[in-house]
């Protein structure tokens, strides 16, 4: 929950993708805060400004490019001992001129999964989080036949998945090891990435383990993996928070085809609900492709999805 007793200055950074979907950085000249380490480029925003007319003054002082197309994609606050600081991050999708230091510093373009391995400010974490994340979950329908599923999902990364919640009820701990196993080895090809919804034992190839919200309750195991959460408001929300997740579901946002006539959040809850942690969330419940836009402006990383993700794309 952000301490609201505390002035946050509002800063506005960019994770610039190139054509080649690598990631534009910048080092901190040394004499700035948090200087020497790799930054999104981006600043305090004026008075009078708007986040973006901010960012797109910022993007050209500091490279010199003209900000043409951007979307927001995650709000993180952290408290530094001189300073609290309201990272309002957004992903660069288009922009002219050609990038390059302006300020005298060194910029470098490198892939999201590189930048676990470079020194950021500490608040920087769940940025790296949302950049190394897809805009689209898919959640895997119960696997009726094995041939089958895996030759469905392989459609699906084909079109361009590439994060899987792999979630099989119905199956014996054996054959969910051994269907996870294959599910795992499959993505990669695609460098798409897995996350086991309560595997009965840990695989050290997957990239994740998924809690449902029961299980947010007990102390969950960390593998050197990523951890994420299973939420249905926003009390789950800080509890998945608590317990460190580096990215959460929350559902149901909207009606759903399976509960029609159930309680569900809406796109304002949902954007109240994100807005309190620090961590990207997908909307979950009632989602369709055409809904990422929006999940996006309500604050979230994107949509999850059964039905229309694995029947949609
Ligand atoms: N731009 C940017 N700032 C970050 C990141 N991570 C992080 O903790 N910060 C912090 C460091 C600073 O306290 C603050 C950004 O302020 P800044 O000093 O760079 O702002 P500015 O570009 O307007 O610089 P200046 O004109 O005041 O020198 O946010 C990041 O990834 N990008
Ligand atoms: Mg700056």
């Amino acid at each position: 929950m952000p301490n609201t007793a505390v002035e946050y200055l509002h800063v506005v950074a960019a994770v610039i993708r190139g054509n080649d979907g690598r990631i534009l950085l910048a080092q901190r000249p040394t004499h700035q805060h948090q200087g020497g380490k790799w930054e999104f480029p981006g600043g305090k925003v004026e008075s009078g400004e708007t986040p973006l007319q901010g960012l797109s003054r910022e993007l050209h002082e500091e490279l010199g490019i003209n900000v043409q197309q951007a979307h927001p994609l995650i709000k993180v606050r952290y408290v530094y001992p001189e300073r609290a600081v309201l990272l309002d991050v957004w992903e660069v999708i288009a922009f002219s001129g050609v990038a390059h230091g302006r300020e005298g510093q060194l910029v470098a373009w490198y892939t999201a999964e590189q930048l676990p391995t470079l020194e950021f400010p500490p608040a920087n974490y769940p940025i790296i989080t949302a950049a190394r994340l897809p805009e689209r979950c898919l959640i895997t329908p119960e696997p009726h036949n094995t041939a089958e599923f895996l030759h469905q999902l392989e459609q699906r990364l084909h079109a361009g998945i590439r994060l899987v919640v792999f979630r099989a009820k119905s199956l014996a701990a054996d054959d969910y090891v051994a269907l996870a196993r294959e599910v795992i080895a499959l993505a990669h090809e695609f460098e798409a990435k897995v996350v086991l919804n309560s595997p009965p034992i840990p695989i050290a190839e997957a990239d994740g383990l998924h809690l449902t919200s029961s299980q947010l309750w007990h102390t969950p195991r960390r593998a050197g993996q990523w951890l994420s959460a299973s939420c249905h408001d926003g009390r789950e929300l800080q509890r998945a928070a608590e317990i460190g997740v580096d990215f959460a579901l929350l559902s149901p946002v909207l009606p759903t085809l399976s509960h029609p006539g159930a309680a569900h959040l809406g796109w304002a809850a949902f954007a109240a609900a994100v807005e309190d942690v620090n961590f990207p969330v997908y909307a979950l419940g009632g989602m369709e492709n055409s809904h990422v836009a929006t999940a996006r402006l309500n604050g979230g990383q994107g949509i999850a999805a059964i039905r229309s993700v694995w029947d949609g794309v």
